[in-house]
């Protein structure tokens, strides 16, 4: 008789025929940074995660290279008034972004530093763009600053620049950019596939742009939630104008995606397990209504979908458990 069961009845032969494995190699961790030094505050919608000034972000960085992830996403918490409706402070070379990237670069160099692109934690209104006055966000200008941001990002030497905007046509000239300006082994990772979503809310708490956005929504640039094939042209879109590495977002309502992405194309590809999915599974562990487990279980699901790595704020605890064997 064909039993499956007989191969799940020992602990060794459940490991031996396990198809998909989470590494620590499999992790990037996304950081918030805050101004100042000494700097330490939580952030009471994910339970968990602090924002760190630039010199306890570098300690923390240690940290992160010595559990073997492999890299971090920064994303600055832009002080009110360095908002403005240009965005300006996005291309500061001495901004937030900029100076985190040259300090830990300084302290940790093997520690690979990946950049948000985008101009919401410096827009007045929350936006990620430059609006127009009926608040329509503008491709094509907002393009122009992405340009400008990911060159300050490169000079400050970030190994990685991730537009996580959703304007058309930004990878191709941010590529070009790089390129004209000698920064040729900048890699790309393109937020290719990004829903407009309800999962993003704790984000926008840490990084101070919810109140800036006053309830507004990302629905004319972000993707429809509806969609799928539209996922696998603007991926096809960024393959095409230059990214090295292609991503979905959010992570577990859209792993179909991920596979489809993954099936299609063979590109590297990344998910985002993102602040809303984090702060749900924190709030069900607080309550005791879920385990831990969940948190392993998830992040294995990335990887079962096709996933070659995962951005989510677990990724320390799960390095650490991965550590110890558990
Ligand atoms: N450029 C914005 C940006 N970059 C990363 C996230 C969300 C990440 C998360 O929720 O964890 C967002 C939020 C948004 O689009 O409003
Ligand atoms: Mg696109």
């Amino acid at each position: 008789m064909r039993r499956l069961r007989r191969l799940r009845r020992h602990d060794f032969s459940r490991r031996l025929v396990a198809e998909n494995q989470l590494t620590a190699a499999d992790l990037i961790y996304p950081v918030f940074v805050l101004p100042g030094t000494q700097q330490r505050e939580a952030v009471a919608s994910m339970p968990g995660v602090e924002r760190l000034s630039i010199d306890l972000l570098v300690a923390e960085c240690q940290t992160i290279y010595a559990l073997g992830i492999p890299a971090v996403a920064l994303f600055p918490v832009t002080p009110a008034a360095a908002k403005s409706l240009a965005a300006e402070a996005a291309w500061d070379d001495e901004g937030l972004a900029q100076r985190a990237v040259r300090a830990i670069k300084e302290t940790v160099p093997d520690l690979g530093v990946i950049t948000d692109v985008a101009l919401d934690p410096f827009t007045s209104h929350g936006q990620d763009g430059i609006i127009d006055d009926d608040g329509y966000v503008l491709n094509d200008i907002t393009i122009d600053a992405l340009v400008k941001q990911a060159l300050s990002h490169a000079r400050a030497g970030a190994d990685v620049v991730a537009p996580s905007d959703m304007m058309d046509g930004r990878i191709g000239a941010i590529r070009e950019a790089l390129e004209a300006n000698g920064f040729h082994n900048v890699q790309i990772m393109a937020y290719s596939a990004k829903y407009a979503s309800a999962f993003y809310g704790p984000f926008r708490d840490a990084v101070g742009s919810a109140g800036n956005l006053k309830g507004g929504n990302k629905k004319t640039y972000q993707m429809d939630p509806a969609n799928s094939n539209e996922a696998i042209h603007e991926v096809a879109l960024d393959i095409e104008e230059g990214a090295d590495m292609v991503m979905v977002k959010p992570g577990m309502p859209y792993l179909d995606i991920v596979r489809r992405v993954k099936d299609e194309f063979q590109v590297p590809t990344f998910a985002y397990q993102v602040s809303g999915e984090y702060a749900m599974m924190q709030a069900a562990i607080a309550n005791g209504w879920l385990t831990e487990d969940v948190i392993m279980e998830s992040l294995l699901g990335f990887k079962r979908a096709g996933a070659d790595g995962i951005l989510t704020y677990f990724a320390k605890y799960a390095a650490e458990r991965l550590q110890s064997g558990q």
